[in-house]
């Protein structure tokens, strides 16, 4: 048992006579008569002898079986013993009265109990509330521990999804049907038929905003009575049973219960009060439960095993407190009953969101492990979860390029028009991780799983219309867990250019049109050298209305006046993040801007920077799929160097290279693509080979980037690896069994490799840029401090520098090598802090206006 002081939950582990009231006031006996009449050995029994002493003192509840706790309370309970030595003889002779008095002293005993027990409940529940903020940071410092407790995730969602159930009901998700505003041309959105119109028009939907202002269940309630019944559904949104994630606690899942429970404490005659001690169909059939729960607990078209079990426990669980209440009204009741303690002690803790938990769509063209050709691919499949961690409710959109195992079709279908054309899309749905994955299914997108971004110019502009379009209504339509997310409380997370159509759309299609009101758009940069451009033409492709050309609309000595679909996002987006804050500096200089550095330094104040995270799941040689054949092996930190070894000579047998411990092995991966400098090792190779290393470089891309590759393999074929081509296995190998990984990038967002390779020991050196300068400190022999090499700029002498002086470490200090390699390897590289800082960007967005 937990030893605890303040508000302990008063849980009588043994029996009631091993309990003790102490006055409150004066840490003295209670005056109570049934103390004075009890034997002393039921008395001393307790504090001597017993595991579990409990006691009231200064309104402080006392518990556990500390000895701390017990010699704290010795002295009251001698003073006890005292009080009671008289009462011996009286007690004698009578055992009929005795037992008698102590049968009634129990009575109160327990009476007593419950009473300290709602006193516990409130005062714990006041003080949760008041030390909310203290909360939330110890609960961050959780959050650093090693990510990917998936059961918590999971529990969290549950409770997520619960509190949505309040919000949406399949059936009324149904009725409120908003118009496919862009299955049809713009001017489409005006001709919407009234029936079809959401009916958060009129009047205005609830927003979370206006949610927030409540300060209370019952402010909200009674804003709801004021309201037609038909909305309010949309008035009980998501966001209201996160308005305090304290109330939260209460009400999910006891929450049908408790609030039931008021309801008949109001009116005990009431109706419902009677229902609800119906068995559970027939109180179905009749509907005890406020329309928007009733039909949550009726078959939902789409309803999987989570939605289930989700459901029912809560409902039971509802009736049966009802029961309790219903036939013991004659005696004050405890609020919950010890059913109800135990599982207050496994209540779950708050999210680490608080009362900032949202709804989360992040949108992206690739998602790993389904998509994946770079960077973008593994952020859309990590932070999603991180997102969900904190307690949010959280998608991932992304096109369905191939079949995918874990998806389910969902059995929705919508038809939007892309460029005059008529094109169907399904929705298919996965569950991982606590996060929804919905794919977007159409003709358009099938069979590129390759070759995502291939296809000429209008080929891509057309699937990411298409994408973005039934991207920004999938809240409305796709279930998942048999509860569409809705719109309210709701930010979109779109990702570079391809999806920056998603904000453009939400507010052409919806916001300006009085839809989607309070529904936010956060775009992400992860490189803004790709923008989505093209000739001014190119508008008629994305069915806007005219005045919109001006968002696209872009002059820049390369291109001359062009159309611009990164500039459109960033202008239409309600915040903007990139992937570190190095980039954050250089994408509003001419340099780093590549032209749109004038629209982010005009929308600088929406601009921020947050460094990415890694899967640590995904990306960690303790657990690590790839390195457990073909004599990988994985290791940690405590195995670096029989572990890391041996993955060396795996990889040095895989390629083929001599298989010796002492030569340094230097690996490179990434996009083949000037922005990855591949060109300036190609400067350094000369200088490279005349020293005893070893160079596996994997990349794909630019067809004479690939062809150099080749060449460096073909004339060093003893020292050199040049392998072309896309292979996850080989990248998590490569980072494994290397010992310096190259990243000499001319510019460089953030950078995912160098965080993984420091996570594996591997030494990172690179061009101070970026991501890149964020997160790899300069290695320092003299404080030992450091994370790798750093060269200030993309030449290859530079370049030869660094590598040079990382060289020499590695042959002769070794443990200073050690030292970098431990360094990376204990530093906090999860996306959690990354999290919590998107956070923050989502919570601006949604009070912005
Ligand atoms: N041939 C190959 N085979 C297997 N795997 C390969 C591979 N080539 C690359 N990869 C993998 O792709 C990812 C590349 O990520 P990066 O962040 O280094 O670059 P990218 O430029 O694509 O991303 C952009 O977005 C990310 C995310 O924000 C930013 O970090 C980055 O700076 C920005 O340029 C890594 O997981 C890497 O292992």
């Amino acid at each position: 048992m937990a030893s605890s002081v303040g508000y302990f939950p008063f849980v009588p582990e043994t029996k009631t006579d091993t309990f003790v009231i102490i006055n409150h006031k004066s840490c003295h006996p209670p005056r109570f008569p049934f103390f004075s009449n009890l034997p002393r050995k039921s008395l001393t029994g307790s504090s001597r002898g017993s595991s579990s002493v409990v006691g009231f003192c200064n309104g402080l509840i006392l518990g556990g079986s500390s000895s701390r706790r017990q010699l704290q309370w010795n002295k009251p309970l001698k003073a006890l013993d005292k009080d009671s030595e008289g009462s011996d003889e009286r007690l004698e002779g009578s055992d009929d009265a005795i037992q008698a008095t102590i049968e009634k002293s129990k009575k109160v005993l327990a009476m007593q109990r419950d009473l300290l027990q709602q006193i516990a409940e409130r005062r714990k529940m006041i003080s949760s509330i008041k030390s909310s903020t203290i909360d939330s940071e110890e609960e961050d410092d959780d959050a650093s521990d090693e990510v990917g407790d998936d059961k918590n995730a999971a529990e969290s969602y549950d409770d997520r999804i619960l509190s949505n159930t309040y919000s949406y009901s399949t059936k009324e998700q149904k009725l409120e049907n908003p118009p496919s505003a862009t299955s049809s041309e713009f001017s489409g959105v005006k001709n919407i038929p009234e029936k079809d119109l959401p009916k958060q028009n009129t009047p205005p939907r609830v927003d979370s905003i206006k949610q927030s202002k409540y300060s209370s269940l019952e402010e909200k309630a009674s804003y709801e009575d004021n309201s037609p019944a038909e909305y309010q559904n949309d008035r009980i949104p998501f966001s209201t049973y996160v308005l305090s994630s304290k109330e939260k606690k209460r009400e999910t899942p006891p929450s049908v219960a408790s609030r039931k429970f008021s309801e008949s404490e109001k009116n005990p005659d009431s109706d419902s009060s009677k229902e609800s001690t119906l068995p559970l169909k027939q109180s179905q059939q009749s509907s005890p439960l406020p329309s928007f729960l009733a039909s949550n607990f009726k078959a939902s078209p789409v309803r999987d095993e989570r939605h289930v079990n989700l459901k029912e426990p809560s409902l039971a669980s509802s009736f049966e407190d009802e029961k309790q209440v219903s036939s013991e009204e004659s005696i004050p009741q405890p609020v919950h009953d010890k059913k109800d303690d135990s599982s207050d002690e496994d209540a779950k803790p708050p999210p680490l969101a608080g009362t900032n938990v949202m709804n989360i769509i992040m949108v992206s063209a690739e998602c790993a492990p389904w998509s994946k050709t770079g960077g973008l691919g593994d952020v859309a499949g990590a932070l999603p979860k991180a997102l969900a961690r904190r307690g949010h409710r959280v998608m991932v959109v992304a096109p369905r390029y191939g079949q995918y195992a874990e998806a389910k079709e969902t059995g929705v279908r919508k038809r939007y028009k892309v460029a005059g054309q008529d094109m169907e899309v399904t929705y298919f749905q996965a569950y991982i991780d606590g996060v929804d994955f919905v794919f977007i299914d159409s003709p358009i997108f099938q069979h590129l799983e390759n070759n995502i971004y291939g296809g000429n110019r209008l080929d891509i502009l057309r699937r990411m219309a298409l994408f973005c379009k039934a991207a920004v209504e999938v809240p409305w339509y796709v279930p998942c867990g048999g509860v569409v997310y809705g719109d309210g409380n709701l930010a979109f997370i779109a990702n570079d250019w391809h999806t920056a159509l998603l904000p453009v759309y939400l507010k052409a299609y919806y916001r300006d049109n009085g839809l989607m009101t309070y529904t936010r758009s956060i775009l992400v940069i992860h490189n803004i050298a790709h923008q989505g451009r093209g000739p001014v033409e190119d508008f008629l492709t994305v069915d806007l209305p005219q005045h919109y050309i001006d968002y696209f609309k872009l002059y820049d000595p390369v291109g001359g006046e062009h159309f611009n679909i990164f500039a459109a996002g960033l202008k239409t987006a309600d915040r903007v993040v990139t992937v570190s804050h190095g980039y954050a500096w250089e994408i509003k200089t001419i340099e780093g801007g590549w032209s749109l550095h004038g629209i982010i330094n005009e929308n600088d104040w929406k601009l921020r920077g947050i460094v990415n995270g890694i899967d640590t799941k995904e990306w960690n040689p303790q657990y690590d799929v790839h390195l457990t054949t073909d004599g990988y092996t994985n290791y940690s930190l405590e195995t670096l160097q029989t572990g890391k070894s041996q993955c060396k000579a795996a990889l040095q047998k895989e390629l083929g290279l001599p298989v010796r411990p002492d030569v340094p092995l230097i690996g490179f991966i990434g996009r083949l693509d000037p922005q990855k400098g591949v060109d300036i090792i190609a400067e350094a190779i000369p200088w490279m080979m005349d020293q005893d290393v070893q160079l596996v470089m994997l990349g794909t891309g630019r067809p004479d980037l690939e062809e150099m590759l080749r060449q460096f393999e073909g004339q060093h074929r003893d020292k050199v690896r040049g392998w072309v081509g896309f292979s996850v296995k080989t990248s998590h190998r490569i980072t494994a069994g290397a010992d310096i990984l190259l990243m000499p990038s001319r510019f460089e967002p953030c950078g995912l490799n160098q965080l993984y390779a420091m996570k594996y020991g591997t030494i990172p050196v690179v061009h101070a840029v970026g991501g890149l300068r964020d997160t790899v400190e300069q290695f320092n022999p003299y404080e030992e401090s450091g994370l790798g090499w750093t060269f200030d700029s993309a030449e290859s002498h530079k370049l030869i520098h660094a590598l040079g002086n990382c060289l020499f470490t590695y042959r002769d200090y070794k443990q200073s090598w050690e030292g970098l390699q431990r360094r990376g390897m204990t530093k906090d590289l999860s996306w959690d802090k990354a999290a919590e800082t998107y956070e923050e960007v989502l919570v601006a967005a949604k009070y912005q206006w």
